[in-house]
């Protein structure tokens, strides 16, 4: 089978490898989209993120979704021929975390495309079924891709407790930000704000419905919510930028009482934040590290047209391409890029 390998910074060889078998609680999925995220192009550029080094080739992707080709003997609850998506995390089920239910947080657990752990740009991967999810009909595998990083908004928004009529400042616009705006709506967000510093970002979340844009390269954010809220401040603040200033304005967004979500992964690891703010104002601060129990609810979403997730995609390329593909998807106006193997 046909895999896209990262050998080294900014190189990809496309090597035949040997189709997988699926183990006795697999199934054996031929891959048909996988989206190109942040964290992918991160690796492809600087073969690291933090302490995770790309020391051996690596297979990047992991927003990925196809067909069942094959099941383990163990597997009943899908056959061949299901459309399906897959959760790239596989958690250990043993320790701490995962007998809590935060199986998310499992320190073993195995992602995709975070070494040693190989992705989804192949032509197949054996997957266990599950973490393996059927499509209703009207869910296209694109969109089963993309329910990767619908998670991480969906997730987002429950540990910000988002609810009916709240108002929502969603920072930075790229994928996420726009994954967590589809999720708050869908929670009963009535208003949300989008800040970005990029033009093109900010007119695109204006079209895809949020209330109000903001370029704190050029306005000030903290004024521009006041406008807003009529002084009171945003109900919840979702950071999905990363960037340290972003990240450091949050608190001066947010309303008395109200919550902060950190999801943007900074840079840099100290950031300044005042803690009598903090604690005259009783807020909540939360982080948000991925997701979990959020594709049937993603994929409910779908099916109900109570998202769009499709909307975010500017290009679809070939493995083959795969090298163009990331030099693309660098482009800062670029949203999302999605490598497709067709049907
Ligand atoms: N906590 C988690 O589980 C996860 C965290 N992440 C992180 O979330 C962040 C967002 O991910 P993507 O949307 O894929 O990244 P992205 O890089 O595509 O989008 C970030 C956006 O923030 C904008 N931005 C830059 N400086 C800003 C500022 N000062 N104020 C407002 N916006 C600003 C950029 O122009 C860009 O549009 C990244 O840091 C990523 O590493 C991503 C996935 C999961
Ligand atoms: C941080 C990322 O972008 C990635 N989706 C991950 O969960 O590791």
């Amino acid at each position: 089978m046909k895999t896209a390998v990262l050998t080294e910074p900014h190189e990809f060889e496309i090597e035949d490898r040997p189709r997988p078998s699926p183990g006795p609680d697999d199934v054996l999925v031929a891959v048909r989209d996988v989206g190109i995220c942040g964290s992918d192009v991160h690796y492809y550029e600087h073969g690291r993120i933090g302490d995770y080094v790309v020391e051996n080739p690596l297979v990047l992707g992991h927003e990925s979704a196809g067909e069942v080709v094959d099941v383990g003997e163990n597997v009943s609850r899908l056959e061949p021929g299901d459309r399906v998506a897959l959760e790239p995390g596989v958690p250990c089920r043993r320790c701490a975390h995962c007998k809590r239910g935060d199986y998310h947080l499992c320190e073993d657990v195995e992602f995709m495309a975070t070494p040693p752990h190989d992705g989804a740009f192949t032509e197949y991967v054996s997957w266990p079924a599950d973490y393996v999810y059927e499509l209703p009909e009207n869910v296209s595998t694109t969109e089963g891709a993309l329910c990767e990083p619908l998670s991480v908004g969906i997730h987002a928004c429950r540990r910000g407790d988002v609810g009916t009529g709240d108002t929502v400042l969603v920072t930075g616009a790229g994928p996420i930000g726009l994954m967590v705006m589809e999720a708050a709506r869908a929670a009963g967000a009535t208003d949300v704000i989008v800040t970005d510093v990029v033009e093109e970002k900010l007119s695109f979340a204006g079209e895809r419905g949020a209330d109000r844009v903001v370029n704190v390269a050029e306005e000030s954010l903290e004024a521009a919510v006041d406008e807003y809220t009529d002084g009171v401040g945003a109900d919840v603040v979702v950071e999905a930028s990363g960037a340290e200033p972003s990240i450091r304005s949050t608190i001066d967004a947010v309303r008395r009482g109200g919550t902060v979500v950190l999801v943007g992964l900074a840079d840099e690891a100290n950031v300044p934040f005042d803690v009598l703010d903090i604690i005259d104002n009783e807020l909540d601060v939360h982080g948000s590290f991925r997701y979990k129990n959020t594709y049937d609810a993603a994929i409910g979403l779908l099916e109900d047209d109570a998202v769009d997730v499709e909307g975010i995609v500017d290009f679809e390329s070939s493995l083959d391409d795969i090298d163009g593909a990331f030099r693309r998807a660098m482009d800062p106006s670029v949203v999302k890029g999605m490598i497709s193997f067709g049907e």
